[in-house]
């Protein structure tokens, strides 16, 4: 199968050294809205079953395979990434890390108890903008999602500076992304995860593909690496809800479908 080309050198020197030697690449992925289509509910995600055909597959032929999320590492696994051989799975930003069914996750965050308190009071004052925001509670995070409310876009303006100011009182940092605010533990993002997994695994060449702000760390993350010997290509699982991420990467293609596309390309 054909491989798409990126449109910057760099990017395409990577992609080339991933095709030429695969035993030596390390792959790496966000989730949703990158290897899981986004859906109204976030329960209901699931990786797209050609992306995880194709993850099943190259597993075996190369140096690793890893999904950097903002889920609890065991959330992304139970929705089907343990099918994938030797996969690693970073969840909360980076924060906990799963592999070969053994989570290691940091003990309770400071400041959450008061902001998971502090929400539903929060919500109220949003008034007729409330209807169908909804809280994801992830036990070391909470996210605020309005992708199912009446208006999703001017609820998600209309939280911005409470959730900032709840965030700041409570010690914690806030990550916004597609129809969500988060408040979530500080001190972590996707580009210090993948900086210290290629630190593990020592990958001849890296990809990683991400659809939303909080995957920019990663991009830089990739750059940087590139500065320090090791090819990288970003891909950015490309959406109308985050248009600037595309700016930002060394390829682009259509959402999870595209980036199935190009796992199958890197097949035999
Ligand atoms: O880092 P990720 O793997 O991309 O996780 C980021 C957040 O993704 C989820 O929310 C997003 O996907 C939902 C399901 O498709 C969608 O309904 C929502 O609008 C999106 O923002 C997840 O629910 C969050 O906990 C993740 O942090």
């Amino acid at each position: 199968m054909v491989l798409p080309r990126p449109r910057t050198s760099d990017g395409a020197a990577a992609l080339g050294a991933i095709a030429a030697r695969p035993s030596a690449a390390l792959l790496a992925f966000d989730f949703d809205g990158t290897l899981a289509p986004i859906v109204p509910d976030p329960r209901d995600a699931r990786p797209h079953p050609r992306a995880l055909a194709a993850l099943r597959a190259l597993a075996p032929r190369v140096a690793g395979v890893a999904v950097v999320t903002g889920r609890p590492a065991e959330t992304a696994v139970e929705y089907g990434l343990d099918t994938v051989p030797g996969i690693v799975v970073l969840g909360h930003y980076g924060l906990e890390r799963w592999e070969d069914g053994s989570l290691t996750s940091p003990g309770a965050v400071p400041g959450l108890e008061d902001a998971r308190a502090a929400i539903p009071g929060l919500l109220e004052d949003l008034g007729p903008l409330r209807e169908g925001v909804h809280v994801e509670d992830k036990g070391k995070a909470v996210a605020v999602h309005t992708r199912r409310a009446a208006r999703p876009a001017e609820a998600l303006d209309a939280l911005r500076e409470p959730l900032g100011l709840l965030a700041e009182r409570a010690g914690l940092a806030v990550e916004p992304g597609r129809m969500v605010i988060e408040l979530r533990p500080p001190g972590m993002d996707k580009g210090a995860a993948l900086t210290d997994l290629v630190g593990r695994v020592r990958p001849g060449a890296l990809l990683y593909a991400g659809d939303d702000l909080g995957d920019l760390p990663a991009f830089t993350a990739v750059r940087e690496l590139r500065g320090r010997g090791v090819p990288g290509v970003t891909v950015c699982s490309g959406s109308s809800e985050v248009p600037m991420l595309a700016g930002q990467a060394d390829l682009v293609v259509e959402g999870p479908e595209g980036v199935a596309v190009l796992l199958e390309g890197l097949l035999p």
